[in-house]
């Protein structure tokens, strides 16, 4: 962002600027709040006994995302539930969810996990649930949802009116957002959009206790405060389907700070109920935009405009145990960021995640799709590949990089979070390795066919570029991993959640069929191709300039 000469910040509204619920319902239409006080009481019980659970067990970790071909940790430290076999991809990192436990294996004698684990699972299912139901049933233009009065649990709406509004008055600032139009996400080929009842597949679930946190961004376009999550789109979700999100505010694990907030928190209420006494109005209605009273810090949601530096920004301050609603287009038309009150908080984020590469069940049938073209001999345990089409050989090199790519690397890059807390995932883990083992044993064969003088030339030639291009492509990936598996920044975590770069395998492993650096057999094969000439002259507009 460039702003003008002065430096001058964009305008944003709160709750108690004028003009607030009209900016609302015009340019933040879409937003929904539900306030604490209309979700059920023992729900409300449950979710945050699940929220302090995951704490105590260690289960919400930052994860180490890319952003711009760089390593950084997330502020906020996060977990993924959600439907078993679910994963959910966001700044180059696919998470795992660990499954709702919605089901009570234990009967069945399962043991993925231990009962307060399990239970913190399935409160968050049930919470998931409620999400589900109740973003059916809101009405168009429901944009506040306070109390909760009817039998069916379909909670009426009051729209709260207010005359007259600010006009922004802005006027050239030039925006060159390069950090909003990296973090978009682009749509993808064929959209899978939204339709019928909702069904959130998975949540993200989000902790920070920002005293533990030596230094926040601050917000830079509005001057909103501390950013405890910076300007994003959700990305990965389903088009136009809705974001639902449950805010909880807590004490952070340490007691040294649970005692000295404790304190603050003491006077500020004492200040408040004077103050209330004193003018009839409470403390959240008299706080200031920024969201900070005399005492305290309030977490809130900020909200901008995609591409839009006329219409002023809002924020939202979130009671513990209030819910928001992002609905329809908000999530791509609009940005939002997360700002840091003065206590530590959780949130759960329940979404629709595109998921048709991003299950268990699709990745497994790929590999099933590359090893039906695997021949093996029952007698000697030899193999042979069936079809040799280079479409064939191309489509089986590119299920092979994208088990090892999207699945492998990914899930031993995060370290051993999940088998720490859940099995869950070692089985098919295990499975898909195995899968992925007999690939190399199937490229093994398709280079052994390349370097074959007795076969003809000319399909010959096809197969050895189909070939190149694969290894070309899983040679670079795997270096990139490898380097962020050393990383400095993935050095500083703990050895339970460091990376492990995975798989890898020395020189001279018996088991396995080539070698785990390409760069030899890469050469073998461009030499290779250097004897047919029409390769040679498309090599050479490439390579000479
Ligand atoms: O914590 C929240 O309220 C929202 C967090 C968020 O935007 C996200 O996780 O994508
Ligand atoms: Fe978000």
């Amino acid at each position: 962002l460039k702003t003008n000469s002065d430096n001058q910040k964009i305008p944003f509204l709160g709750p108690t600027e004028r003009g607030f619920q009209q900016l609302w319902d015009s340019s933040y239409t879409g937003l929904v709040l539900r306030r604490s006080c209309s979700l059920p009481v023992d729900l409300h019980a449950k979710v945050e006994a699940a929220f302090l659970t995951l704490r105590k067990k260690g289960s919400l970790l930052r994860d180490l995302v890319r952003v711009r071909d760089r390593d950084v940790f997330t502020a906020v430290s996060r977990a993924l539930l959600g439907e078993p076999g679910h994963t959910y991809r966001y700044l180059d990192t696919r998470l795992f969810a660990i499954p709702w436990h919605s089901e009570d294996n234990e009967l069945k004698g399962e043991t993925c996990c231990d009962p307060d684990f399990r239970a913190a699972c399935k409160a968050l299912w049930e919470l998931n649930n409620f999400f589900c139901s109740d973003v059916s049933q809101l009405k168009e233009g429901d944009r506040l949802v306070q109390d909760s009065k009817n039998s069916e649990g379909v909670d009426s709406e009051s729209r709260q009116s207010e005359e007259g509004d600010t006009e922004s008055n802005l006027s050239d600032y030039h925006i060159e957002d390069k950090e909003n139009r990296e973090s978009r996400c682009s749509p993808p080929s064929s959209p899978v959009l939204c339709s019928g009842p909702v069904q959130f597949n998975v949540t993200l679930l989000n902790y920070m206790d920002p005293a533990a946190m030596s230094q926040l961004k601050e917000e830079p376009y509005y001057g909103m405060g501390k950013m405890a999550v910076g300007w994003h789109h959700d990305e990965n979700l389903v088009t136009h389907s809705p974001v639902a999100v449950y805010s909880f505010r807590c004490w952070p694990a340490e007691p040294n700070l649970v005692f000295s907030l404790c304190l603050v928190r003491m006077e500020g209420e004492r200040r408040a109920e004077k103050a209330v006494t004193e003018t009839g109005i409470s403390e959240q209605t008299s706080e200031s935009s920024e969201g900070s009273s005399s005492e305290r810090t309030f977490w809130r949601i900020g909200l901008k405009v995609a591409w839009d530096i006329h219409t002023p920004g809002l924020i939202l301050p979130l009671e513990s145990g209030d819910c928001y609603y992002m609905r329809d287009d908000l999530n791509t038309t609009h940005q939002h960021c997360v700002l840091a009150g003065d206590t530590a908080r959780f949130s759960s984020t329940h979404r629709v995640a595109e998921c048709s590469r991003g299950t268990l069940a699709y990745i497994q049938t790929r590999c099933q799709e590359a090893l039906s073209n695997l021949c093996t001999d029952p007698e000697t345990g030899s193999h042979s590949l069936l079809a040799l089409l280079p479409t064939t050989l191309q489509h089986c090199e590119e299920i092979h990089n994208e088990v090892e790519f999207e699945w492998l690397r990914q899930y031993w890059f995060q370290g051993r979070r999940y088998t720490r807390f859940c099995s869950w995932w070692s089985g098919p883990m295990e499975q898909l390795e195995n899968d992925w083992r007999l690939m190399e044993t199937m490229t093994k064969l398709f280079l052994a066919m390349v370097e074959d003088d007795g076969r003809a030339e000319d399909n010959r030639r096809d197969m050895a570029e189909t070939l190149l291009s694969a290894l070309t492509d899983r040679h670079q990936q795997r270096q990139t991993w490898r380097d962020r598996c050393h990383s400095t920044l993935a050095q500083t975590l703990p050895p339970e959640e460091a990376p492990v770069d995975r798989p890898f395998w020395g020189v001279d492993d018996p088991s396995m069929p080539l070698p785990f650096d390409l760069a030899d057999i890469i050469n073998r094969v461009e030499s290779l191709l250097w004897r047919w000439p029409q390769f040679r002259s498309c090599l050479c507009l490439l390579c000479v300039t």
